[in-house]
């Protein structure tokens, strides 16, 4: 059942405690409950989803952000590599976690990114062979809401059709559609097409897949956690906060961390609940570290200067943050039909909203963007300057450009007027790395967030040539005479140099922080989880969410999350269902 109030739970020991009701928290969630011998306790720090429109409407996505109800409302440090910017750094903070908030994009990675998983931690559990029934599981793939032929737009025998997350293709077509195709054929040694980017090959330009279907968005709280209410043997606490994993016990030295501590506000009663059989952290990749480093889980010296005593010293906590950079950029268009009147334009707007409300159908039911492309350096790029090639390998990107109809920015008010098209340029196997650390040892406050962006000068290097790229694909034949010039201060960055420093002043973040409790081998010293994802140096404590993964794919990151969510849930109840 679903509980607002601590003093209402109905036991305080269950046999599985499971801290964030986000992406990852919802499948263990679901998955555990399916088995009527266990009791599982999700407690989440937000509230219900339940009846927020632009939450379930894929094109207003963007529009929850402002919404500081519903998200950690964090921001980054000074960024050095950023020209000491400070960015906006949300996440959700709600059932469904960052999957509610997120803008819907469904990309699985690279069978390279889960082998090199499965080769740093030696589980071949990990591999894209082993994950990839898990992902097919996981999915429930529906045809678009304007029911038109899909045929070469995706491959079929890569999706599942019984899973609980809703994917789709575009439901409504786009006057860009044609241009960007078309570029396939003009230059296809730079921008082959590419059937399907989730069959574990995503290189070239394809049609993005969305977590919606019939016109909504799926989450991780619609797909996995509602559904799953309907066991008796699940309670969600909502409007909770977990402030600490409390030492329960300790056998043979290793301390066993079986209990949590629950407040609903800072100043409030502290309770704690206990599992009989295991923890399972999923709080972000923010939080994760966070709640680690409040309990005494993190460095013993970081630790003891924040007045908090070490009880596993593990050097990994926090460390190991990885991002992908964005670049929003913008060119003027010779055309009458980019969707830049939707926000300028309030009748226009509330027509395409109640097209929504009434047949989900129209616009609204896409995410901006009909088609993106991955892509690698060319083999003689001088980009990684000597650094040896960060991707995963072959069939993972190096640069993304996602490609959509209207000005596009997280910086720039959108002009009052003109016809834009936005191609947003993303470093898809960063090099930099950055850190979650303390500011206090108070759990209500908002910890340091230092994604390190472009701090490697080979990131840059790679951001510039995704701006190349992009020029080159709107310098292909299909775009003549549609692209009007670049907007704003890109028109004046016409050196490498100019657009390194263009780059500086406009690059944010993807939204896709993690490995910041990493897996890995048993003698990794930085590796905070084994490969089982049970906290090294700790009894009765697993971490399920995208801190755990040891390098950031080379893709949005719902669908990985989804995938190590699905096999970690099978862990768990193998380690479990026998006793
Ligand atoms: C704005 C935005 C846009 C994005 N766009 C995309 C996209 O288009 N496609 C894509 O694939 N990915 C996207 N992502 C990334 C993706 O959504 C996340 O990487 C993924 O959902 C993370 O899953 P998670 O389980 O690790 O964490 P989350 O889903 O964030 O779950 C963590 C949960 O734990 C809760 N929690 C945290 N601390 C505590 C505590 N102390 N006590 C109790 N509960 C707590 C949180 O409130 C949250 O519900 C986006 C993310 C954001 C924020």
């Amino acid at each position: 059942a679903l509980y607002t109030d601590v003093a209402a739970l109905p036991k305080s020991t269950y046999d599985f405690i499971v801290v964030g009701a986000g992406t990852a928290g919802s499948v263990i969630a679901n998955r555990l409950s399916a088995n009527p011998r266990f009791s599982i306790l999700v407690v989440e720090a937000g509230g219900s989803d339940a009846n927020i429109e632009a939450m379930q409407i894929p094109f207003l996505a963007g529009t929850i952000l402002s919404n500081a109800s519903l998200i950690w409302n964090y921001t980054t440090t000074p960024q050095r590599g950023l020209g000491n910017r400070i960015i906006p750094y949300q996440r959700g903070r709600v059932l469904g976690g960052s999957s509610s908030v997120n803008s819907l994009v469904f990309t699985r990675g690279s069978r390279d990114d889960f082998d090199r998983f499965a080769r740093v931690t030696g589980d071949a559990g990990w591999s894209w062979d082993s994950l990839f029934p898990l992902m097919l599981k996981a999915e429930g793939f529906v045809d678009p809401v304007d029911n038109h032929d899909i045929t070469g737009q995706y491959n079929a025998s890569a999706h599942g059709r019984n899973g609980p997350v809703r994917t789709t293709l575009p439901g409504f077509p786009s006057a860009l559609d044609p241009r960007v195709l078309a570029t396939t054929q003009a230059d296809p040694a730079r921008f082959p097409f590419n059937l399907d980017t989730n069959d574990g090959d995503t290189i070239g330009l394809s049609w993005t897949q969305s977590t919606g279907g019939n016109g909504v968005r799926s989450s991780a709280a619609t797909a996995y956690l509602w559904p799953a209410l309907r066991n008796a043997n699940l309670d969600v606490l909502i409007d909770t906060r977990v402030t600490r994993l409390v030492n329960s016990a300790s056998r043979q030295g290793v301390p066993e961390f079986r209990s949590v501590e629950l407040a609903q506000n800072a100043s409030g009663t502290r309770t704690i609940v206990s599992a009989s059989k295991e923890v399972i952290l999923s709080a972000g990749a923010i939080n994760t570290p966070q709640l680690l480093l409040l309990s005494g889980i993190g460095d013993q010296h970081t630790l003891s200067t924040l007045g908090i005593k070490t009880l596993v010293n593990s050097t990994g906590v926090g460390s190991n943050l990885q991002d992908h950079p964005l670049l929003a950029n913008q060119w003027s268009v010779n055309s009458t039909s980019t969707l830049d009147d939707i926000s300028r334009n309030a009748t226009l707007a509330e027509s395409l909203l109640v097209q929504w409300e009434q047949t989900k159908t129209g616009q609204f039911v896409d995410v901006g963007g009909n088609q993106f492309a991955w892509l690698r350096l060319p083999a003689n790029s001088t980009a990684l300057g000597g650094h040896a090639d960060p991707s995963a390998g072959k069939t993972s990107a190096h640069m993304e450009l996602f490609i959509g109809n209207t000005f596009a920015s997280f910086i720039d008010p959108a002009p009052a007027t003109g016809n834009f098209i936005s191609v947003i340029t993303g470093v898809s196997s960063p090099i930099s790395r950055g850190s979650i650390t303390l500011a206090s040892n108070h759990p209500f406050d908002f910890p340091i967030i230092d994604p390190g962006f472009l701090t490697h000068p080979a990131d840059v290097a790679v951001m510039v040539e995704a701006l190349h790229t992009a020029t080159a694909m709107i310098s292909t034949a299909p775009w003549l005479s549609f692209i009007l010039g670049p907007y704003g201060a890109l028109a004046n960055a016409t050196t490498d140099i100019a657009l390194a420093a263009y780059a500086r002043d406009g690059v944010t973040s993807y939204w896709h922080p993690c490995c910041t409790a990493k897996m890995g081998t048993s003698n990794d010293e930085t590796a905070v989880v084994d490969s089982k994802l049970l906290v090294k140096g700790a009894a009765g404590l697993r971490i399920v969410d995208a801190s755990v993964f040891p390098y950031i794919p080379a893709a949005h990151l719902q669908a990985p999350v989804y995938a190590i969510a699905e096999r970690a849930a099978q862990l768990i109840e193998h380690a479990w269902s026998s006793g």
